[in-house]
């Protein structure tokens, strides 16, 4: 069959959007990675023929269930959860698990969509999968969430295993939780197994791993600064979220000498002139893992900031920023104020923060821009070698996983440079790493695809 026999990229995406109707994140997600694939495939026969990115964008499987439990009032309370299984050509189906308000399953459709081709830009042997619940973490007692997490591993226990799908944590989904959801399906299972990772170190969790996805996107910020001749220091920052990602995103932009002007979280952005250093990123960590408090209560506690209610940070003039809360956090007119204001990169440790309006003022204004499933893989990643430690049964120690966080970073902004640079390979040329990390991940699970045949 000839190339032209094929859909085009506007059919292709009449047809995700006729079979997904009203999953808007999920069609947004496939948009952004079919544009570059349909380019990269134009001339590749086999690829079309065999249906690859079609088939990428429908879902292995969705595994949809009911949560029951009870508050601590007695009254009994149903949830959603769901574990979508998006394509495990390379490996285990691997992602985290998120608890918030506002999952549905066109949000862990496009999660689980992303972290295949994130997993695959890894290197490691790790298929794309995601899950989760809209369950409200959100002033619930630790009693309540134990038996919250205690009744979607009930459920959840059947669809995954170390060999199988290894879930971890994301939005509202940490240390705490993922103690609640292993020790139940140890209670159910009788068995010890790396089944989910994230896990404290006393019980099999890796070194590194709290650290990675914030560590790892400055990393990828500097690897793209360094490409263009420049580095981090004496910089400045602006960071969205206070969670796991944001808090070690601003600690690794203040370990490299820069500056990090804000924080935030739902209710709005806090803005810091004098700089969060390391003693108030550790402020930040206490009173969101443990006190569980706003980000509001930092201007009280440090009288120079100001909290800015129901904003975010988008339009305070930094040299750098890092949106590390949830998707479609930051639009076109804030990417616009970000670019007018001298912004020069934007690294997403967040998954799908930018509007695809947004992803294009970054290009058409050519600054550097490293995208959710390039940047944020350190988490996977150091993920990915807890699954390795659980099955050899040993545990490396931090220095040797911060180095092979930095090697793993590394690998994937190489990759981001081959598939996306403009003109010449490398060489100054202005790379595009949204192309780049669509193909390079693409490829690998393509390949793979190929080989298996009609499956
Ligand atoms: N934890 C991990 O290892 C990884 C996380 N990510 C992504 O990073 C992002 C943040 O995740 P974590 O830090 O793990 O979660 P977290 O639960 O530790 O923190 C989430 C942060 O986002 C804020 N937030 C949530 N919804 C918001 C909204 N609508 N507006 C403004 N702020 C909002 C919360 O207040 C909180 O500060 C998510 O997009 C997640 O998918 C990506 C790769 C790995
Ligand atoms: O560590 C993991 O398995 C998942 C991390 C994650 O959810 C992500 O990369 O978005």
């Amino acid at each position: 069959m000839a190339v032209s026999d094929h859909v085009d990229l506007d059919q292709f995406m009449a047809g995700v959007k006729k079979r997904n109707p009203g999953q808007t994140e999920f069609i947004q997600a496939v948009q952004e990675v079919a544009q570059d694939i349909y380019e990269f495939i134009d001339d590749k026969v086999r690829y079309h023929e065999a249906q690859i990115l079609r088939r990428i964008a429908e879902p292995d499987r969705v595994v949809s269930f009911r949560v029951c439990w009870e508050d601590d009032n007695h009254n009994i309370r149903v949830q959603r959860g769901w574990r979508v299984q998006n394509n495990n050509a390379i490996g285990p189906y691997k992602g985290g698990i998120r608890f918030h308000p506002s999952v549905n399953e066109s949000v862990l459709k496009f999660l689980a969509f992303e972290q295949t081709f994130k997993n695959s830009l890894t290197s490691l042997p790790m298929g794309g999968g995601k899950g989760g619940s809209n369950f409200n973490p959100k002033g619930k007692s630790d009693s309540e969430v134990m038996r919250f997490c205690q009744s979607f591993m009930t459920e959840l226990y059947r669809h995954i295993g170390p060999e199988i799908d290894v879930p971890a944590g994301d939005i509202g989904v940490g240390g705490r939780e993922i103690g609640y959801m292993f020790g139940q399906y140890k209670r159910i299972t009788n068995r010890w197994e790396g089944v989910l990772t994230g896990k404290a170190l006393e019980y099999g969790g890796s070194q590194m791993r709290p650290e990675a996805t914030g560590y790892g996107a400055v990393y990828f910020l500097r690897n793209m600064l360094k490409h263009s001749g420049q580095d981090i220091e004496g910089k400045s920052a602006v960071i969205s979220g206070s969670g796991n990602v944001a808090t070690h995103a601003a600690e690794k932009i203040v370990q490299l000498g820069g500056k990090v002007l804000t924080l935030s979280d739902s209710g709005g952005f806090i803005y810091d002139p004098d700089g969060i250093d390391q003693e108030k990123i550790d402020w930040v960590k206490h009173h969101k893992t443990h006190t569980r408090g706003r980000i509001s209560e930092y201007a009280d506690h440090f009288p120079n900031a100001s909290f800015h209610e129901g904003a975010r940070p988008w339009q305070v003039k930094a040299d750098l920023a890092l949106p590390c809360a949830t998707q479609n956090e930051l639009n076109e007119e804030e990417a616009k104020a970000l670019v007018d204001n001298g912004c020069i990169a934007v690294s997403e440790g967040a998954n799908m923060p930018t509007t695809l309006d947004g992803v294009k003022v970054f290009h058409d204004a050519k600054i550097m821009y490293g995208p959710g499933k390039a940047a944020n893989a350190g988490g996977v990643a150091v993920s990915g070698l807890e699954m390795s430690q659980n099955a050899e049964r040993i545990s490396w120690n931090q220095e040797r996983l911060g180095d092979m966080l930095t090697e793993l970073m590394d690998g994937i902004h190489e990759k981001c440079v081959e598939y996306g640079s403009e003109g010449s390979k490398g060489g100054g040329a202005y790379v595009d790493y949204v192309k780049g990390a669509n193909i390079a991940g693409f490829k690998k699970v393509a390949d793979a695809m190929l080989a298996f045949g009609v499956v």
